[in-house]
């Protein structure tokens, strides 16, 4: 075990991202913290070496010390430290049982509308407390949102969004590591003015729950590319196409999260509430009131007055000379970098604003130089559009790419890798071909991943991640199995029976039946498993309880016709007679019979028992009949 100021322990990495590496840890015996108990588990974020080596980090770092201590909310993973010691910078935070919502998508698929809106109605509401602090998350992912399990009374496992990360693409703001031409971010998700470099207030992070919410509905953001600047390019030029099957209200919400203009998106509060009338109105049994209040939810989505700004974004990091997308007199980036492969899934990463005549209106930055990246890969150098290539150079590696060999040469515990060692296992868009989304690598709706996380909570085994054993052994990519929660819920067919109570009624998602818990609970009857005799509890529930978030009952899939069935081939044989089959067997049995009759009674005494039986019922007839006369005198 490491030790990580003088309060901390490290026991083993949980995963990595593209800002440094969490591990599991513990708070010592003799830490003397008012708010963590010793002992009790953390998840430790040590960032990169080269972030803790820049002064400029570091002395931010110290100075948002006190605002991202103070953010708390349900939905927000609390951050409970920040150490700072020699080259090392770590976030201790608390440690969240659950998978983040992107593997959950990859493994599960995406959610229902209904479920969709009441998760991001949660996410909205962190964001509105965090933008009330003046604190803008700006890398809005599902990467982001972690799942907590919780356990509520009868309801059995339930999973809780929890928004994490608040601070970090600020931190890794820094002018030693991104230049006045870059920022922070993840190109699926980044809002067209920062991506233009425009200045950003909080109203990037309710582009980004736009997005999120596309993408939790269909499987797929919304602005796809080939390459990263062709994702950002579209972000900035395109109208999202809006998806077949997605409920009005629900596209108004997201329609409007996703304007262009930062100052017509809702503010976040206005967004959890909006979300929360949708999902009470889009439901089956929704009631018309409720209908109509989540038709009219254009209404409730109201501007912030005053947006938290960004620092250090705005006018003054565009510079002289940018070009402007769409500049006709400009190369069109997009087929500068059609062969650029863009990972939708991939890690936060430092992105140029542009390069000269990319049009996204910032100078010159190889991208190559920001997060090394494999030759040909996300941010592969485009070809020069303009004069002749100038000799090739031997190019000599970034700053970081320097430091970082330097720091895996010395330091074996922490570990500190390049960008593209980190990226997550993707699925091939052939993976689950014949439905679901294509290209989207989920599997489709409510059906697990091949080698994804095992149904339902009532068979889970024991993991050995639970309770105070943490996830031994679960690297990024090796998350342990966990439950599907009841967001993949459906509602039953009956309603409450008399005397039971509607827990959802008025608000348009399913009823449990209360004999069963968990998941079990919104199943259709027939696909339930017989009541248990008493839900499991777990002896600390982390988080309060959510009511959970069932799916709206879907309509049934289309059957397959039934292919016909083909004529039984008749016998080759031209003496067919119907029936005859039947005849022939029933001939055998009784020749069979025939025969072991005439063997009983030629081969065993058989005839020998037969005769005296015979003559002891003639002689106790005669018997009976000479008795009956004596008595009867005749
Ligand atoms: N508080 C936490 N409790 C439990 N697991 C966590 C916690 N924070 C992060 N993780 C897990 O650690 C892994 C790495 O997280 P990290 O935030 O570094 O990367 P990321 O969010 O996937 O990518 P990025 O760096 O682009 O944000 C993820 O799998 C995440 O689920």
């Amino acid at each position: 075990m490491r030790p990580v100021g003088s309060k901390y322990l490290l026991e083993e990495t949980i995963g990595r991202g593209a800002m440094g590496t969490v591990w599991r840890g513990r708070v010592r015996e003799d830490a003397g913290l008012a708010d963590l108990v010793p002992g009790q588990q953390v998840a430790v974020k040590v960032l990169k070496e080269e972030l803790a080596a820049d002064q400029d980090i570091v002395l931010r770092f110290l100075r948002e010390r006190s605002v991202l201590l103070r953010l708390s909310h349900p939905n927000i993973v609390r951050l409970r430290d920040l150490v700072v010691e020699g080259e090392l910078l770590a976030l201790v935070m608390d440690l969240v049982d659950g998978p983040d919502l992107y593997r959950y998508l990859r493994t599960n698929g995406p959610l229902s509308p209904i479920a969709a809106a009441l998760l991001m109605a949660q996410i909205a509401d962190a964001l509105a407390v965090s933008h009330a602090d003046g604190v803008v998350h700006r890398d809005l992912k599902p990467a982001n949102v972690l799942l907590a399990s919780s356990y509520a009374d009868g309801q059995g496992e339930q999973l809780h969004p929890m928004l994490t990360d608040f601070g970090i693409a600020r931190l890794a703001d820094s002018p030693g590591i991104t230049r006045t031409s870059e920022f922070v971010g993840t190109p699926a998700y980044v809002a067209p003015e920062s991506a233009s470099g425009r200045p950003q207030t909080s109203a990037v992070d309710i582009y980004g729950a736009g997005i999120m919410l596309y993408e939790l509905v269909t499987g797929r953001a919304p602005f796809q590319g080939d390459g990263a600047l062709q994702v950002l390019q579209a972000h900035l030029t395109q109208e999202p196409p809006r998806p077949p099957g997605m409920p009005e209200p629900l596209w108004i919400v997201v329609e409007r999260c996703l304007r262009k203009d930062p100052a017509q998106r809702p503010s976040a509060t206005s967004l959890a509430h909006a979300l929360r009338v949708v999902a009470a109105g889009i439901g089956v049994h929704a009631a018309p009131a409720a209908v109509d209040a989540a038709l009219a939810v254009g209404a409730l989505l109201v501007p912030e007055v005053q947006p938290a700004e960004v620092p250090g974004t705005g006018p003054g990091s565009t510079l002289p000379g940018a070009t402007q997308v769409g500049d006709p007199t400009q190369p069109d980036p997009a087929t500068q970098l059609l062969t650029a492969q863009y990972d939708p899934g991939a890690a936060t990463q430092v992105m140029p604003h542009g390069a000269p005549g990319n049009g996204l209106g910032q100078p010159t930055a190889d991208p190559t130089r920001l997060m090394p990246s494999s030759p040909g890969g996300p941010f592969a150098t485009p070809p020069s559009p303009a004069g002749p290539p100038a000799p090739a150079q031997p190019e000599a590696p970034h700053p970081w790419q320097t430091q970082l060999r330097a720091a895996r040469d010395r330091n074996q515990q922490t570990q500190v890798f390049a960008a593209e060692e980190f990226e997550p296992p993707q699925p091939s868009p052939q993976a689950y071909q014949g439905g679901g989304y294509p290209g989207s690598g989920y599997p489709p709706q409510g059906q697990p991943r091949p080698g994804g996380y095992p149904p339902p909570s009532g068979q889970r085994g024991p993991e050995p991640y639970q309770g105070a054993q943490g996830r031994p052994g679960y690297g990024r990519g090796e998350r342990p199995p966990v439950a599907p929660p009841p967001y993949q819920s459906r509602r039953p067919q009956q309603p409450p029976g008399p005397g039971q109570r509607d827990p959802y009624a008025g608000q348009g998602y399913a009823e449990p039946d209360p004999r069963y818990s968990g998941e079990q609970a919104y199943r259709e009857p027939a696909q339930r498993q017989a009541p248990p005799s008493a839900a499991p509890r777990r002896p600390e529930p982390q988080h309060r309880p959510e009511p959970p978030l069932p799916r709206e009952r879907e309509p049934e899939p289309e059957r397959e016709p039934r292919p016909r069935r083909e004529p039984r081939p008749r016998s080759r044989n031209r003496m067919y007679i119907p029936g005859l089959g039947c005849l022939k067997g029933c001939l055998m049995v009784l020749l069979i019979l025939a025969v072991a009759a005439v063997a009983l009674w030629n081969f065993t005494p058989l005839p020998r028992y037969w005769d005296d039986v015979h003559s002891t019922f003639t002689s106790t007839t005669t018997w009976i009949s000479s008795t009956w006369h004596s008595v009867t005198g005749n």
